[in-house]
């Protein structure tokens, strides 16, 4: 029985190998029709807890729960085929202790087959880190704006300016010497991340940290300008789907409306002669 050999899905390792090589494309990803067409051109996929306020209304990621990561780090990881899914662990899941990330961590894995979690926090997360990716759980890390943290940060601001640099650079080589194999940096300065990206031997992953990141991510309906309840100054819109997408239910609403839809060509007829056409 010939078939054709099955294209071999990224893990860590290989993201890893992409530093100084090539830059890193990532998106977020939380359904299975993107998750199909995404995967053909990025090397990392992100299911997200942006989920929580992309598709489910939220006002931040606080509210987003276990299982909604899983339901959708199921659906993204039946149609990826070659890119590395991460899944975020949500808030409240892996803050307790290292035990607590490891069983959800663990969990998470299992029961959506993903090759890696991502968490939030630097210093702080160290231990953690540790416990984890020492007992087969590969971690990616995310600095600067956490926005798990979006009450004690205050917002969605800017990290790591002035005497603040220090601190997002710590939390940076903390993740990365604890064993995460790649870092997101959200919204620090340019030059701040390109300082990161020199230190460590681990791949950074942009969003709104500049140029000299290994890797850039956005959020999969903000390049679809989709999303529309903010636009962070980060975002490049490449298409404007919401405006294609009123004009089509505007269209249906007054198709409907007028009778023009259904047309015959969308109804059934009583009998099951063959038609002509
Ligand atoms: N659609 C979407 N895109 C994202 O990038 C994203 C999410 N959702 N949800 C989870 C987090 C939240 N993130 C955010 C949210 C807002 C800004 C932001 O910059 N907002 C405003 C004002 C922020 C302020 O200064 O308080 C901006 O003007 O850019 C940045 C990152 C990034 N993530
Ligand atoms: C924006 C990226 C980095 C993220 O954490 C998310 O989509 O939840
Ligand atoms: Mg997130």
């Amino acid at each position: 029985m010939s078939r054709t050999p099955p294209v071999k899905q990224k893990l860590p390792p290989d993201i890893v190998a992409l530093k100084g090589k090539q830059p890193i494309v990532c998106l977020t990803a939380y359904t299975a029709p993107i998750a199909r067409l995404a995967d053909q051109h990025c090397d990392l996929l992100l299911v997200g807890d942006s989920v929580g306020m992309v598709l489910h209304g939220l006002p931040t990621t606080l509210g987003v729960s276990i299982e909604m990561m899983i339901l959708h780090g199921q659906a993204v990881m039946r149609t990826a085929k070659s890119a590395l899914v991460v899944v975020d662990m949500p808030f409240g899941s892996y803050e307790e202790s290292p035990q607590q990330a490891f069983r959800n961590a663990a969990r998470i894995l299992a029961e959506t087959g993903a090759g890696a979690v991502k968490l939030e926090g630097g210093v702080h997360m160290r231990e953690t880190i540790e416990f984890l990716t020492t007992r087969g759980v590969a971690v990616m890390a995310h600095v600067g704006l956490t926005p798990q943290a979006f009450n004690t940060l205050g917002g969605y601001r800017v990290q790591g300016r002035d005497e603040d640099a220090e601190r997002v650079f710590n939390d940076a080589v903390a993740t990365a010497e604890a064993g995460a194999f790649a870092v997101t940096l959200e919204k620090i300065p340019s030059e701040l991340a390109k300082r990161i990206t020199d230190a460590i031997n681990v791949p950074t992953i942009g969003i709104g940290a500049g140029a000299d990141c290994d890797g850039q991510v956005l959020v999969i309906d903000d390049i679809f300008g989709f999303f529309v309840d903010f636009r962070a100054k980060f975002v490049k819109r490449y298409a404007e789907l919401g405006e294609d997408a009123d004009r089509a239910i505007a269209q249906y609403a007054a198709e409907v409306r007028s009778r023009q839809f259904p047309g015959p060509e969308h109804s059934f007829g009583s009998t099951t002669k063959v038609s002509k056409k």
